[in-house]
C-alpha cells in the first residue's frame, strides 16, 4: 500500500450527513482519509489482477493509487450538499422573466458500467422574488453529475434541488448525453445521443414558456 499519502481534509470536516462544512470542501476539497485511500487502492490492485495485469510491474505500481484518487474526484458529489451551495448566493429581486444557463458541461459516470457519459446540460428558471447565482447552477449540476449516474435521475435530482431551494415558478432541465457505455462497448453505437428533461411549474403548465425554452436551447 502507498505510504506516502497526503489529505486535504479530515473527516472531522464532514457534518452529520457526511457533507463537508466548510467553503473549500463544500466547492472542491476531498475528505479521503488514508484509510480510504489505502482500501480504495487494495480494491484497484485486485482490479488489475482480475485483467491478468500484474500490480507490481513499474508502469503499474502508482496506478492503484492514482485511480483511487481519480475515483474519489469523479465521485466527489456524494460528499457535497446541493442546497447548501445554492443557498450561499440566493438574492432577493424582482426579475421574473426566464433565466437560462445553457451548455454547461458535465462528466457523469454511469452506475451500470462506471463508464462515462458526458455532454450539455441546459438549465432554466422562471424566478418568484429570488434569483440564484449563476455559477452556482453550474455547480449543482456538477454536484449531481459526480455521482453514479443514470441521466434521468441526474436530470431530475438538478431541477428539484433547483425547485426546492429558490421555490421559482417553474424549472427545466435538458440534458444531452454520449455514454460511453452505448460506444466502446455493447451497442457500440458511435453517435448515439440521449436527451433527457425535467420541468416544474410554468415549463409544465404554459405551452409558450416551454417552446421559449426549446427554442432557445436549439432544440
Ligand atoms: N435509462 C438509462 N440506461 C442507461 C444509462 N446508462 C447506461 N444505461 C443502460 O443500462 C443498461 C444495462 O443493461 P444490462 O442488460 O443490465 O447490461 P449490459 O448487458 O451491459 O447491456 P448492454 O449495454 O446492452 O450490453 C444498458 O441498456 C445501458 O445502455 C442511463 O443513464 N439511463
Ligand atoms: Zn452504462
Amino acid at each position: 500500500m502507498p505510504s506516502d499519502i497526503s489529505v486535504s481534509k479530515t473527516p472531522s470536516s464532514l457534518n452529520s450527513g457526511g457533507f463537508c462544512e466548510d467553503d473549500e470542501c463544500l466547492m472542491d476539497g476531498d475528505t479521503a482519509s488514508p484509510e480510504e485511500i489505502s482500501n480504495l487502492s487494495g480494491a484497484v490492485s485486485m482490479l488489475l489482477q482480475g485483467i491478468g495485469e500484474n500490480p507490481d510491474r513499474e508502469g503499474l505500481l502508482k496506478t492503484p493509487e492514482r485511480v483511487a484518487r481519480s475515483m474519489r474526484f469523479l465521485t466527489r458529489g456524494y460528499r457535497q450538499n446541493p442546497e447548501e451551495l445554492l443557498k450561499k448566493a440566493v438574492f432577493t429581486e424582482s426579475y421574473d422573466e426566464m433565466v437560462l444557463v445553457r451548455d454547461i458541461d458535465i462528466f457523469s459516470m454511469c452506475e451500470h458500467h462506471l463508464l462515462p457519459f458526458f455532454g450539455k446540460a441546459h438549465v432554466a428558471y422562471i424566478p418568484d422574488g429570488k434569483i440564484v447565482g449563476l455559477s452556482k447552477i453550474g455547480r449543482v449540476v456538477e454536484v449531481f453529475a459526480r455521482r453514479l449516474q443514470v441521466q434521468e435521475r441526474l436530470t431530475q435530482q438538478i431541477r428539484d434541488a433547483i425547485q426546492d431551494v429558490l421555490n421559482p415558478k417553474g424549472v427545466a432541465v435538458v440534458i444531452e448525453a454520449k455514454h460511453l457505455c452505448m460506444v466502446m462497448r455493447g451497442v457500440e453505437k458511435l453517435n448515439s445521443v440521449t436527451t433527457t428533461s425535467a420541468m416544474s411549474g410554468e415549463f409544465i403548465s404554459s405551452p409558450s414558456t416551454r417552446s421559449e425554452f426549446l427554442r432557445l436551447i436549439g432544440a
